[in-house]
C-alpha cells in the first residue's frame, strides 16, 4: 500500500487506480493486499471517540482508526453521525478535533475507496466526504484542529474546516492539499476552503504544486494558527476554546458573520440527505440571491431553522448592500436597505449583478451601460449587440461565456451568446469548435489538472452544474 502511494505521484492518480483495481503490484490478481486493507475498514471498533464536559460545553472528538485515520465511508458516517449528535445537543458549544494516532491526525481519503468501486458505492462515498465538510465548515460550534500529526489532503481539509489550528511543532509532520501531486483533483469546494484560509495565491501555489507544509511553514502562510510542543496540542485548544467560547454570542455573529463565506453560499435551505454538491451549490448560488432581497429575508428562506440564525439574514442583505454600492451615482441607501414596493426585488438584485460585471470594465465604466434604467434592461440584454456596447460588452459576454462553457456537454456557441466569427482566442480562449469541456481554453496535451484547475476560476464553475456533478464522472 504505501508503494501505491509512492507510485500514484509517478504514474498519476487514475494510472494507480487502473493498476491496482486489476492487479496488486506483482501483477496479480489483487487478492491479499486488498483483502487485508478491507478487513481493517470493517473493523467494528469505534473509529470515532467523543468526550463531552458538560461543564464547558466543549467536546473532544478523537480520531482512533489505525493505522492513519484514513476517511473510509464507515470513518465518514461515524465522523458526521457523532457530528450531528454534537450539533444537535445544544449543551455542546465548541468541538476539539485530535487523533489518538501517534504522527498521523489524518491521512485524507482512504484511497482504497477510490478504486474498484462501484459507481454506487462512490456517490455514497463521495457524498459522505461532502457531508463531512459540510457539517463540520457550517458547524454551529466553535471548531478547533489539534493537530497532533501529519494531516495532508483530506486530514487538511477536515482542519481547514475548523475555525482555528493549532499544530504539533515537529519537523516531521506536514499538512497541505497534495492532492495535485498524486496526480488527483482537490475540488473547488477544497480550493475554497482553502483560498479563504490563506488567500488566494498561497492557495493557487499550493494546489498547482500539491504542497505539503511543514509545520512552521504551515504557521508561516496561515494554513494554521499556532504552532504548540506536541505534548500541549490539545490542553492549548481546550484554552483557546474558552476562549472563543467567551466571545459574546459565540456561534452567532462572530462565528457566522466573519468567517463561513463559501459554506454560507451552499449551506442555505439544505434540508438533508441530498446533498449533491452540484444541486446543492448550484441551488444555493440561486438561493442566495433570492435570499438576497430586501424585506424578504426570513429565516425560513435560509433553512435555517435556529433563531440565532439571524447572522445569515444580515449577511445576505450586506452583500446585496455591497453590490449596489458599486453602481455609480446611484448609492444611495434606499436602494438597498430598501423597503418600498417600487424596490422590486428580482429588478434590483439582477440590475446590480449585471451592473458589477459591467463596471468591472477598466475605462468604460458609463452610466448608459450600466445604471441604465430603460424597459430594454432585461436580463435578456447581457447578450447585447449594440457597438456601444464594445469592451465592457465583451467582458460581459465572455464571462456568461465562461460560465455557459463549464456546462458539459452543452458548450455550444449558441448559449453563449456568440454568433460566429467573433470568437477568438481573446473572449474565452476558445478558438472554434474545440468547444467541449476541455476546452476551456485547452488546446491539448497543455491540459494539466493542476495548472487549470486552480488557476481558472471559471472552470471549477463546471462542478455546479446541476444533477452532473458527479466526481466519478471526471475523475474515474
Ligand atoms: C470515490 C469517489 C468518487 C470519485 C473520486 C475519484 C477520484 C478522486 C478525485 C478527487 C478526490 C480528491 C480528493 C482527495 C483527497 C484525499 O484525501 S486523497 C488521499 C491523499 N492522502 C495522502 O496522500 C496521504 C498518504 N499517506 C501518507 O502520506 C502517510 O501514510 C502518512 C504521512 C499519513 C503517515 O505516514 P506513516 O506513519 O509513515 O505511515 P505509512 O505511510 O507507512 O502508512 C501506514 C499504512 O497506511 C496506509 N495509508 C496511508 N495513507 C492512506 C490513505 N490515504 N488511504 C488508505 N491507506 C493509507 C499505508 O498504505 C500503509 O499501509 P500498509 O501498512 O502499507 O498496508
Amino acid at each position: 500500500m504505501a508503494n501505491v502511494l509512492r507510485n500514484s505521484a509517478k504514474f498519476g492518480f487514475s494510472g494507480v487506480l487502473s493498476q491496482l483495481s486489476i492487479h496488486s503490484r506483482h501483477g496479480r490478481e489483487c487478492v491479499s493486499p486488498c483483502f487485508s486493507l478491507q478487513q481493517r475498514n470493517n473493523s467494528t471498533s469505534p473509529k470515532i471517540k467523543v468526550d463531552l464536559d458538560s461543564s464547558t460545553g466543549v467536546a473532544v472528538l478523537r480520531m482512533q482508526s489505525p493505522p492513519v485515520n484514513s476517511l473510509s465511508l464507515d470513518f465518514l458516517t461515524e465522523f458526521c453521525i457523532n457530528l450531528e449528535k454534537l450539533e444537535m445537543d445544544r449543551s455542546c458549544r465548541g468541538l476539539i478535533i485530535t487523533s489518538t494516532l501517534s504522527k498521523v491526525f489524518s491521512a485524507g481519503l482512504d484511497i482504497m475507496e477510490m478504486y474498484g468501486k462501484s459507481p454506487e458505492r462512490c456517490g455514497e462515498f463521495w457524498k459522505a466526504v461532502q457531508e463531512m465538510w459540510l457539517k463540520l465548515y457550517g458547524s454551529n460550534m466553535a471548531t478547533i484542529a489539534a493537530i497532533n500529526g501529519s494531516s495532508p489532503a483530506g486530514g487538511c481539509l477536515m482542519s481547514i474546516g475548523c475555525d482555528y489550528r493549532i499544530m504539533a511543532d515537529n519537523p516531521r509532520y506536514s499538512i497541505g492539499l497534495n492532492e495535485t501531486q498524486l496526480g488527483i483533483v482537490a475540488p473547488f469546494w477544497f480550493k475554497d476552503t482553502l483560498v479563504n484560509t490563506v488567500g488566494n495565491r498561497a492557495a493557487e501555489l499550493s494546489l498547482e504544486l500539491g504542497l505539503l507544509y511543514s509545520a512552521p511553514d504551515a504557521l508561516k502562510i496561515g494554513l494554521v494558527d499556532q504552532l504548540v510542543p506536541e505534548d500541549q496540542v490539545l490542553s492549548t485548544a481546550q484554552d483557546t476554546m474558552s476562549k472563543w467560547l467567551a466571545v459574546p454570542g459565540q456561534n452567532t455573529l462572530s462565528h457566522w458573520l466573519y468567517r463561513v463565506r463559501t459554506l454560507s453560499l451552499s449551506h442555505t435551505g439544505c434540508t438533508g440527505s441530498e446533498h449533491s454538491p452540484s444541486h446543492w451549490l448550484y441551488r444555493v448560488r440561486t438561493l442566495s440571491l433570492t435570499l438576497a432581497v430586501p424585506g424578504q429575508n426570513t429565516l425560513s428562506h435560509t433553512g435555517c431553522t435556529r433563531s440565532e440564525h439571524s447572522p445569515s439574514h444580515w449577511l445576505y442583505r450586506v452583500r446585496t448592500l455591497s453590490l449596489t454600492l458599486a453602481v455609480p451615482g446611484q448609492n444611495t441607501l434606499s436602494h438597498t436597505g430598501c423597503t418600498g414596493s417600487e424596490y422590486s426585488p428580482s429588478h434590483w438584485l439582477y440590475r446590480v449583478r449585471i451592473l458589477s460585471l459591467t463596471l468591472a470594465v477598466p475605462g468604460q465604466n458609463t452610466l448608459p451601460h450600466t445604471g441604465c434604467t430603460g424597459s430594454e434592461h432585461s436580463l435578456s440584454h447581457t447578450g447585447c449587440t449594440g457597438s456601444e456596447h464594445s469592451l465592457s460588452h465583451w467582458l460581459y459576454r465572455v464571462r456568461i461565456l465562461s460560465l455557459t462553457l463549464a456546462v458539459p456537454g452543452q458548450n455550444t456557441l449558441p448559449h453563449t451568446g456568440c454568433t460566429g466569427s467573433e470568437h477568438s482566442l481573446s473572449h474565452t480562449g476558445c478558438t472554434g469548435s474545440e468547444h467541449t469541456l476541455p476546452h476551456t481554453g485547452c488546446t491539448g496535451s497543455e491540459y494539466s489538472l493542476s495548472h487549470w484547475l486552480y488557476r481558472v476560476r471559471t472552470l471549477s464553475l463546471t462542478l455546479a452544474v446541476p444533477g452532473q456533478n458527479t466526481l466519478s464522472q471526471y475523475t474515474l
